[in-house]
Formats: C-alpha cells, sequence, structure tokens
C-alpha cells in the first residue's frame, strides 16, 4: 500500500472482519495510518482478529450499517471509508430479500449519510458482477447501492465527499465459495459437484481486490465506479485444473444451477463500456452527471462511440485448464492445501 497517502489518516472499514476487510486492515496497519477502525456486528470475529493482530490503532466498533448511529460513532473524525459490509450470498438473500434491502442498500445509505456529516473525504464501496442485469436479491441490492452511491454526487454537486465504487467477480478462495469446496470434495475422495460445467466466472484473488480498492481511493472523482479487467474460466476447466492439481482422478457430478444463479457474469454493460475510460486493468465508468433537467442533455448533445458487448464472462479470455493450474498456484491458501497433502513437485516446479 502506498503508505504516504495513510500517514495519520484513520480509516474505517465496515464489515471489517470479513476476508476483504480483515486483509485490508493488516496491509492499513503496516502504513503511517493513525487508526484503523473495524466495524462489524460479530464481537466473537472482532475479538479473534484482536488477538490475531495486537496493535493499538487498531480500534473495533459493535455495530450494524443498518443503524446510522452506529456508523455515524464509528466515523466520526475520521478520513475514509471502505464500506464491504454486506450480506452477499445470493441463497440466502433470495430466501429473505428484505434483509439484503435493509444491509446493502439502506446500510449504504447511512454510510453515505454518515460519511457526508462527519466529513470524510473519500469513500469507496464495494460491489459485484451481480449487480450487472442483476436476476438475484443480492445482486439487485447491489445495484441499488451502486444507485445510492452515485445519487450522492447527483444531490450534493460540489460535496467534499468523494463517493465512488468498485465492480469485482469471484474471489478465488473466498469463504464458502467453490474453489475450497472441491479441494474438500478431493480430499475426502467425494465427487467434485458441479452446477453446470459450461457456467463462466471471472477469477480474481483477494489482493486483487484490494488493489481495485485502492486504485479507486486514489483515481475517484464523484460517483465513479471501477471495474478490474479479469479472465474467467468455466466451472469445468476449474474442476479440472484443481484434479490435475491435486494429481486426482477427476470424477464429477453435475447437481445443476442453484438458486438465481446465472451462466455468465457481467461486470460491466455495454452502455456503461461506451462512456468508460480505459485506464489499462482497469475500466474507470464515470457517473452520469446529466442534470434532472434533461434540456440540459438534449441542447449540449452527448454522442459517443456505441459499444456492443458487455464485459461479460462468455467473452472475455477464457483461461486454459492449464493456466487456471497457474492462477491457483498463486494463492497461499492452495499453496498450503497440495503441501499439506504432500504434492510439493507442482509448487516447487511453479516457483
Ligand atoms: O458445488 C458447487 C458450488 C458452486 N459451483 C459453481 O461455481 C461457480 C462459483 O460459485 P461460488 O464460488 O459459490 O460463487 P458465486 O455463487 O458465483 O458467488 C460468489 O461470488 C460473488 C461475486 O461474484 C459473491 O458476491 C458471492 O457472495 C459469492 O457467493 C458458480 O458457477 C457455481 O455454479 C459448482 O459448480 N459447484
Amino acid at each position: 500500500m502506498d503508505d504516504s497517502k495513510y500517514v495519520g489518516k484513520r480509516i474505517v472499514i465496515t464489515g471489517g472482519t470479513g476476508s476483504f476487510g480483515h486483509t485490508v486492515a493488516k496491509q492499513l496497519l503496516e502504513t503511517g495510518a493513525e487508526q484503523v477502525r473495524v466495524l462489524s456486528r460479530d464481537e466473537a470475529k472482532q475479538d479473534a482478529m484482536r488477538h490475531e493482530l495486537p496493535d493499538s490503532r487498531l480500534k473495533f466498533y459493535v455495530g450494524d450499517v443498518r443503524d446510522f448511529d452506529s456508523v455515524d460513532r464509528a466515523t466520526k473524525n475520521a478520513d475514509y471509508i471502505f464500506h464491504a459490509a454486506a450480506l452477499k450470498q445470493v441463497p440466502s438473500c433470495e430466501f429473505f430479500p428484505m434483509e439484503a434491502v435493509r444491509t446493502n442498500i439502506v446500510g449504504s445509505e447511512n454510510v453515505v449519510r454518515a460519511a457526508e456529516k462527519n466529513g470524510i473525504s473519500s469513500v469507496v464501496c464495494l460491489s459485484t458482477d451481480k449487480a450487472v442485469y442483476p436476476v438475484n436479491a443480492m445482486g439487485m441490492s447491489k445495484a441499488m447501492m451502486e444507485k445510492v452511491a452515485q445519487s450522492h454526487g447527483l444531490n450534493n454537486p460540489g460535496a467534499e465527499t468523494i463517493v465512488s465504487c468498485v465492480r469485482y467477480g469471484n474471489v478465488m478462495y473466498s469463504r464458502g465459495s467453490v474453489i475450497p469446496l472441491f479441494i474438500d470434495q478431493l480430499k475426502a475422495g467425494r465427487p467434485l459437484t458441479v452446477t453446470n460445467p459450461e457456467m463462466t466466472r471471472f477469477l480474481m484473488s483477494l489482493a486483487d481486490s484490494v488493489s481495485l480498492v485502492e486504485f479507486a481511493f486514489t483515481n475517484a472523482h464523484q460517483g465513479d465506479l471501477f471495474v478490474k479487467k479479469a479472465p474467467s474460466s468455466t466451472i469445468a476447466d476449474l474442476a479440472q485444473a484443481i484434479a490435475n492439481l491435486f494429481g486426482s482422478k477427476k470424477e464429477v457430478v453435475v447437481i445443476g444451477t442453484r438458486h438465481a444463479e446465472k451462466l455468465s457474469e457481467a461486470l460491466a454493460t455495454r452502455e456503461e463500456l461506451t462512456r468508460a475510460q480505459d485506464m489499462g486493468d482497469y475500466f474507470k465508468v464515470p457517473a452520469d452527471n446529466r442534470d434532472l433537467n434533461y434540456s440540459v442533455y438534449f441542447d449540449s448533445g452527448n454522442i459517443a462511440q456505441a459499444c456492443y458487448s458487455d464485459y461479460d464472462s462468455h467473452t472475455v479470455e477464457r483461461l486454459t485448464v492449464e493456466k487456471i493450474e497457474e492462477l491457483l498456484l498463486t494463492l497461499p491458501e492452495v499453496r498450503r492445501e497440495l503441501a499439506l497433502a504432500g504434492k510439493t513437485a507442482r509448487i516447487d516446479a511453479f516457483s
């Protein structure tokens, strides 16, 4: 992390005990940050983190983004917010959509309002590819979170608090996701449960997601949305790559698509790409800052080069099985599992 941005600063991480929050907190403590505040609901996870990262600059706030007062308290006199608190399990949000509304939409509005009230200079909100053409309650609520974030600038021209969003795809080896599941199934000698072999997903590491948030934090103007370019793979190839690494004969059962799943995911729509700025590893989609009075738009015109395809996991660079293996070997968790299984040859060959 770029130390100069954080020296003497107080940074709040909502959802700070999750995989992303925990990683960011740890990295921020390696900078000259004055305080790193974790706002989250689960006191047990906070206690575990307190023991793991003994540092007097790390402060814990038990609270819920649904409750304005708890966000207000955690963000007083702070400088920056990384807003990662969310309900993000697709199936549970299908059964309890209003819970997703309360946390992902109302909670995000509370974060933006508290940020404005407390003079925070930058807020980065974490979104997901599932917010693009959403088909499930989790994605719909995240799409609304993006709208809430962007409306801050539309309704407060000249606001000092910059609010931006980042979108990323599946984080490899995140808690409860398919990679650790497949590895557990292989270790237990059970068949791999593939939903649909042709389904594609973007593949990103946790480190990529942290870099994306940092990039947004450094480059954001009011209402910007940042997308990380990422390769994809089919689930069949992913299963094959994992089996190859562990030297196992792959046995697969096809279990069918789960609740509200898509065959592919999109990280940006064609309309967004039409106005996006290509920034190398990232796309920046600026907010649509037109006035509610549309004559402003029609008088001045806005003719952009149209783009006819989405940034979709079915059409971006598709990794080969070999490339997926290489990507998996960059993950510390996979290397640890391989070492435990005595499969060190692949690790050595890769290093
Ligand atoms: O037993 C299984 C479980 C999953 N899959 C497939 O593996 C892929 C990835 O599944 P999973 O790791 O569960 O991730 P997603 O359901 O795509 O969603 C994850 O990734 C999102 C980001 O896109 C996060 O926001 C969600 O919280 C997180 O659940 C999907 O195509 C699934 O159909 C299987 O083939 N077999």
